[in-house]
């Protein structure tokens, strides 16, 4: 709701109430139309302040609304009157402005904020334009080229930064309210004409077609199929080439088609599978709101190699002290060389000031004795693991928590070498670490509650969306990426070449398909797992089954021919030289694959598109299934946030879980029977998927209440 109020001094003051954001829910809407009539029929009220509960403006629409019928007053009409009002009103800004909540405060005639607030229209993040309005007010305030900046990336700005392009009117570093209040005082009666933004032309560079050509060209390229970031741009050519009342029916029609596109809803799904995950669980009935973080300051990471080094630069961003560990001297030495640089670019990047003196490096292992937190970023083999943190365990004082950055090894094995296996955790970064948002944090059996926290809100101080996930061999996003990347060399055997599987990859939406990935990361990583797991190596026999199982040795025979991918500028493609980014076919590999396919005697098949995406995706999907279903993620939006943010699923998608309830779960389940084998056993439909099917598959945000209940019932 919105509450009305007259100040002494004829001022009559708007209050938005809806925590905890003060979204315009339809009650806040229909509050703001009757407060603003209050105000124009009250003689004695000669200006308006609006402004929001609790220290926040207002967080846009409300995107909870979005999924029902629209109730309560249309949000257009609402901002239209309030520009339209003969009384100066000011938007008194504090906390955030973002969405319709900025669109709301371009109506205003005037907008004063607090320095720390923030502002933007972000709605493009949720498959939409601004569409109350604001693609077609903002570029008149501001010029379409800042307008486009905005809009297109839907960053965030600061109070200040909105203050330097014209959002602004003033800022305040205290109360925004009475300085509004003040303000709207001392302008009551004066003109209004200049202040009503639709009224305005637009400004515009003189070359604005090439501009805008420009800016969709960056744009498509950007966006890897969505479809809102390209809205957007038309949005705004409206704006810059049409009078606003056309500009606004643009907006209207665009607006319509993004709103009741799969995208919109995949992208919304994504902004909240985001908030689902910070709200954890264990199977042991810890949660969030039940478990007590440890707040760290000092911390230690061990091994800095490639990964170590990001964990450290990750952690000195928060302010956190580091004792950065690495027992090889040169590799010692080039860290202490390369580290503080990544620290002051990534510092830059962010508009940070670089943390002075926050981390020392080190290669002994006892100077850790002083911390609260390890993170061992050490060599993926556990043997080596197991001697770290029997080592950690003795030299740490007690109570201090004992994490590893693997991706995939076994953590309770680790816990089981240590004094407090309840403080040993999981936690998974992606390369780079001070970059990628993901962070998985594995629990195992004996993990405490407060050891999963801490883990937990230390990754939020890092700016991660962290994910807790249950431990088993791959945690949850490697144990996925297995029958993924397994589909994709079998069809390499059937026929397909790697161009083809990454083309429809790419087209799908991931930023690189699975054969450049790998070529990017090194074919070497798999191998080692490949060898160590007895799949691969000397007395293993060549064939195409393994341990009972389909297996393509077509990856083992590309490193045995010295081809690891981009550091040695030959992979499944190849590349100027060693460290070559520019990926080419490489008709050797067009001979390698014609050679094994007859050595074996297959036959090539013309293999299509759709094919690929199913055998690669559903795959995929299924052991997404599997892991729901042995609680290893305690629902769909925890898998989907980790593909989002840690395997570059297209966000436009919402993730694979919720692909799959777009999809059809009857679809996915009759594919991969279809597609299913006896030696491929990852094909095979999950219990949990035939089970929602024969539900009649409930949308994906019923799948968790579902598998509790089934788990009450021991049906899975
Ligand atoms: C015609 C329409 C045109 C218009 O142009 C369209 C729009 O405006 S589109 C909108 C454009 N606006 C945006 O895109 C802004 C989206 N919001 C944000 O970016 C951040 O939430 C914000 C920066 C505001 C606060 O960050 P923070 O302090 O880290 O806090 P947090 O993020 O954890 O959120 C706390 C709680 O608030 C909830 N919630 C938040 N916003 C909304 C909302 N609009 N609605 C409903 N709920 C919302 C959120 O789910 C969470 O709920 P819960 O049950 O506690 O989990």
């Amino acid at each position: 709701m919105a509450t009305y109020s007259r100040l002494p001094g004829s001022v009559a003051l708007i209050t938005l109430h809806n925590p905890p954001v003060n979204a315009l829910s339809a009650a806040v809407r229909q509050g703001i139309v009757d407060a603003v009539q209050r105000a124009l029929k009250d003689p004695k009220v000669t200006s308006v302040v609006i402004c929001g509960q609790n220290g926040k403006f207002c967080g846009g629409a409300d995107i909870r609304e979005f999924a029902g019928p629209m109730l309560g007053p249309p949000l257009v009409p609402m901002i239209h009157a309030i520009e339209a009002v003969d009384k100066p009103v000011a938007a008194a800004i504090e906390g955030v402005a973002l969405g319709g909540g900025l669109e709301l405060a371009l109506a205003c005639h005037y907008r004063i904020a607090h320095s720390k607030a923030v502002l933007g229209l972000p709605e493009v993040t949720l498959g939409l334009l601004p569409g109350a309005g604001g693609s077609q007010r903002l570029p008149r305030l501001i010029g379409l080229t800042a307008a486009l900046d905005l809009i297109t990336t839907g960053r965030h700005v600061s109070a200040a930064e909105a203050l330097k392009l014209g959002v602004l009117d003033q800022v305040t570093d205290s109360n925004a309210v009475d300085l509004a209040v003040e303000f709207v005082r001392s302008v009551a009666g004066q003109p209004l004409d200049s202040r009503r933004l639709s009224t305005l032309p637009c400004p515009c560079p003189p070359d604005v077609d090439s501009l805008l050509d420009k800016v969709m060209s960056k744009v498509r390229q950007r966006s890897r199929g969505a479809l809102a970031p390209v809205a957007c741009v038309r949005a705004l050519r409206a704006a810059a080439s049409l009078p606003y009342a056309q500009g606004m029916e643009k907006e209207r029609e665009l607006m319509a088609t993004l709103f009741n596109s799969g995208q919109a809803r995949a992208l919304q799904y994504a902004f909240f599978s985001q908030r689902v995950v910070g709200k954890w669980s264990l199977p042991s009935g810890a949660r969030w709101d039940n478990s007590t973080a440890r707040i760290i300051s000092k911390a230690a990471v061990i091994g800095l190699g490639t990964m170590g080094r990001g964990i450290v630069v990750a952690l000195a961003l928060t302010g956190i002290s580091v004792v950065a560990v690495e027992t090889q001297e040169k590799q010692l030495a080039e860290a202490s060389r390369v580290v503080p640089a990544m620290l002051q670019r990534e510092a830059g990047r962010r508009r940070l000031a670089t943390p002075p003196g926050v981390i020392s490096f080190s290669s002994n292992l006892q100077d850790v004795s002083e911390v609260e937190l390890v993170i061992e970023a050490v060599f993926e083999d556990m043997s080596l693991k197991l001697q770290v943190f029997k080592h950690l365990s003795s030299v740490c004082r007690p109570g201090t928590l004992l994490c590893s950055n693997t991706s995939g090894l076994d953590i309770d094995q680790l816990a089981a070498v240590t004094q407090s296996p309840g403080l040993v955790v999981g936690m998974h970064f992606f390369a780079p670490a001070h970059v990628m948002k993901l962070l998985e944090v594995v629990y195992g059996p004996r993990s405490s509650p407060e050891a999963v926290a801490t883990a937990m809100q230390l990754g939020k101080r890092m700016g991660k969306v962290g994910v807790a996930v249950g431990n088993c061999p791959g945690f949850v996003g490697n144990r996925m990426l297995k029958p993924y990347l397994e589909q994709a060399n079998f069809l390499l055997e059937e026929g397909a070449t790697p161009r083809q599987v990454d083309e429809a990859l790419e087209e799908f939406g991931f930023p690189m398909g699975v054969f450049r990935m790998s070529d990017l990361s090194g074919l070497d990583v798999g191998w080692r797992i490949r060898k160590e797991a007895g799949l691969t190596g000397p007395g293993v026999e060549s064939t195409r089954t393994r341990q009972g199982r389909r297996y393509s040795p077509l990856p083992d025979q590309m490193c045995e021919a010295g081809r690891l991918g981009q550091k040695t500028g030959k992979g499944w493609y190849q590349y100027d030289g060693p460290g070559g980014r520019v990926a080419r076919s490489d008709p050797w590999v067009h001979i390698f694959l014609e050679t094994y396919r007859a050595e074996h005697g297959l036959v090539a098949r013309s293999i299509t598109l759709e094919e690929i995406l199913e055998r690669c995706l559903y795959a995929l999907i299924n052991e997404g299934f599997n892991i729901l279903q042995d609680a290893v993620a305690a629902g769909p939006e925890d898998i989907d946030a980790i593909y989002v943010f840690g395997y570059g699923w297209p966000r436009h998608r919402g993730g694979p879980m919720f692909h799959a309830d777009q999809v059809g779960l009857g679809r996915i389940l009759q594919r991969l029977n279809q597609h299913s084998h006896p030696d491929v056993p990852h094909l095979k439909p999950s219990t949990l998927l035939r089970r929602l099917v024969a539900a009649g598959s409930p949308p994906v945000q019923k799948w968790r209440e579902f598998i509790n209940k089934e788990r009450v019932h021991s049906q899975l």
